[in-house]
């Protein structure tokens, strides 16, 4: 009996990613297909179309599919050995939805293996740019779900978090309001991690808890859809959305169409997919007291905990490796892709550039603080590019190297402010947890660690969504007989320590993070200062 392999995927904003790992969690394959350079037909940016009103986001959903035909290909090229893989699972961006038209099931199951799927499926979406989490255009509908619940932090308590307008219920609500149409023909609704689940299972894969738990629609203490969110948002929707299921499930075996095209063993299963920052959870083998933070397209950070309170800001959602447990999630919009502005303005598109400004500044930016929001911001917000010098003033710009350290210092004194406001404290015991394409920069890690006076450490790969869902596969296998995942992976390599703070760094940002929160304030839009320009 050949070896026996697993693969964990990551339907991620910019690009489709993969990695095989074998029995000693090594991992032994990693791949990616990035939609603007792989795809150009597509001609998204960021892998994200931005509509004409700012608001709107989406993203073409056959530009998923033929990413899928595109690495299985190209592993298929480089001789991966299908036939070794016992198991797989997966993440998608959360909050995104995908709209099956009615027959497609049909469709879905008997998919040609002689053909690419993308050819198969061309036909099957009656939405055909899904709404992605970027999208903010979505406000009457929240609005609205709040009120019929009886208010914003009623809905958090029953869903985790109160209406955002990135949250699949909120979209599913605007769809069915400006095209009813649609909303008829359409027999399935998946969150982009069930979408991607469907592929491989060559049937409707239901949702899991965890990903779920980002639509303003789940119960999340009961598990199950909250008939009145339900009700709120569109008529039928029950029926549309399939039972959730706990996130560890076994969905079934892989469609026979891998094992014709691809040699995929029949007998390979398929573990329920999740949300990426779920998925990455698992990765970075979370423990309770840790903070993660992960800096991909979106800066989210999150936590392990045993007995939430749900708030007006933040997200609370099932544990995707606990079912008892819960994860405390803050996501900020403006992540890498404002940072990749100010490295393109300030330092000639080159990282090392970017690096070398951090190197050549001193911590705390001689009191020159910076808010940067080219989008609109989720936590807080707020949106623009405000730049505050050591007296407070407003000024118009900072000279470049300035520019960048006000930029990533105030990315980072932001977490921090909004985590103290969840609860969470820094303790001497605290571990940093960085994930994600920016954690491969050290420099950026030194400010991290420097604000939150805690270690950093990374893991072997920034990929941690992917690397979570190979872990999620193997304990997907033996999570009905009450194998924790702790113990599935307890071979894995431990994370790495990757800076430590600085001596006096407490002292220094102490006093800055005071200022920081209370310029916020400053920003932030406020039915006084509404935000015009979004
Ligand atoms: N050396 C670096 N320094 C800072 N950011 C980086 C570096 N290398 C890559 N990145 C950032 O990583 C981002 C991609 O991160 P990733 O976690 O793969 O995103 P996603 O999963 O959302 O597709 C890129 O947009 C880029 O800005
Ligand atoms: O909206 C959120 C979390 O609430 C985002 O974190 C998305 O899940 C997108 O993830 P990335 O592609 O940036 O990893």
């Amino acid at each position: 009996m050949a070896a026996p392999r697993y693969l964990g995927w990551d339907f991620s904003t910019q690009q489709l990613k993969v990695i095989a790992i074998d029995e000693q969690l090594r991992v032994i394959y990693e791949d990616n297909v990035h939609f603007d350079k792989d795809l150009p037909e597509f001609k998204t940016q960021g892998g994200v179309y931005i509509h004409s009103d700012r608001l709107t986001v989406t993203s073409p959903v056959l530009m998923w599919v033929k990413a899928l035909d595109m690495i299985l290909q190209k592993m298929k090229s480089s001789g991966f050995n299908f036939s070794q893989v016992r198991a797989l699972s997966g993440a998608g961006q959360q909050h995104g939805s995908v709209y099956w038209k009615k027959g497609s099931i049909q469709i879905l199951k008997n998919a040609s293996s002689e053909l690419p799927l993308h050819q198969s499926l061309k036909a099957c979406f009656s939405v055909s740019n899904s709404p992605i989490w970027m999208d903010s255009s979505t406000a009457s509908q929240c609005s609205a779900l709040e009120k019929a619940v009886g208010g914003a932090q009623h809905l958090a308590n029953i869903t985790g978090s109160r209406a955002y307008e990135r949250f699949t219920g909120n979209q599913i609500a605007k769809i069915y309001s400006q095209n009813p149409e649609v909303y008829l023909q359409t027999e399935r609704i998946s969150l982009v991690s069930s979408f991607a689940a469907s592929l491989f299972l060559g049937a409707y894969a239901p949702i899991d808890y965890s990903d779920g738990s980002g639509m303003n629609l789940l119960h999340i203490w009961e598990k199950s859809w909250s008939a009145s969110c339900l009700d709120a948002c569109a008529p039928g929707l029950e029926e549309k959305l399939g039972c959730p299921v706990p996130s560890y499930s076994v969905l079934g075996p892989i469609s026979p169409y891998y094992s014709q095209r691809y040699g995929f063993s029949p007998d390979c299963k398929v573990v329920a997919f999740t949300g990426d920052n779920p998925a990455s959870l698992a990765g970075m083998r979370l423990q309770e007291g840790d903070i993660a933070i992960s800096l991909g397209t979106s800066d989210t950070l999150f936590l392990w905990i045993q007995e939430p309170t749900p708030a007006l800001e933040g997200h609370i959602l099932c544990n995707p490796v606990d079912s008892q447990a819960y994860m405390a999630l803050l996501c900020f919009k403006n992540g890498s892709l404002m940072r990749e502005r100010i490295r393109d303005d300030c330092a000639s598109g080159s990282w090392d550039e970017f690096s070398k400004a951090l190197s050549s500044t001193v911590a705390g930016n001689n009191g020159n603080l910076g808010f940067y929001f080219d989008v609109m911001e989720i936590t807080p917000e707020a949106v623009g590019i405000h730049r505050f010098n050591r007296d407070n003033q407003k000024v118009s710009d900072f000279p470049k190297e300035v520019e960048i350290r006000a930029l990533i210092e105030g990315q980072f004194m932001a977490k921090r402010i909004h985590a103290e406001k969840l609860g969470y404290k820094v303790m001497p015991r605290t571990r940093i947890l960085a994930t994600g394409g920016a954690s491969h920069n050290k420099k950026i890690l030194q400010v991290l660690s420097d604000v939150f006076n805690a270690p950093v450490y990374t893991i072997d790969t920034a990929n941690s969504a992917c690397l979570g869902s190979a872990y999620r596969a193997i304990h997907g296998l033996v999570a009905e007989t009450n194998v924790s995942l702790a113990d599935v992976v307890k071979l894995a390599p431990e994370p790495r320590l990757a800076v430590t703070p600085t001596a006096g760094a407490e002292e220094l940002y102490r006093p800055l993070l005071k200022r920081y929160a209370e310029l916020e304030q400053k920003v932030v839009c406020s039915p006084t200062s509404s935000c015009l320009v979004r």
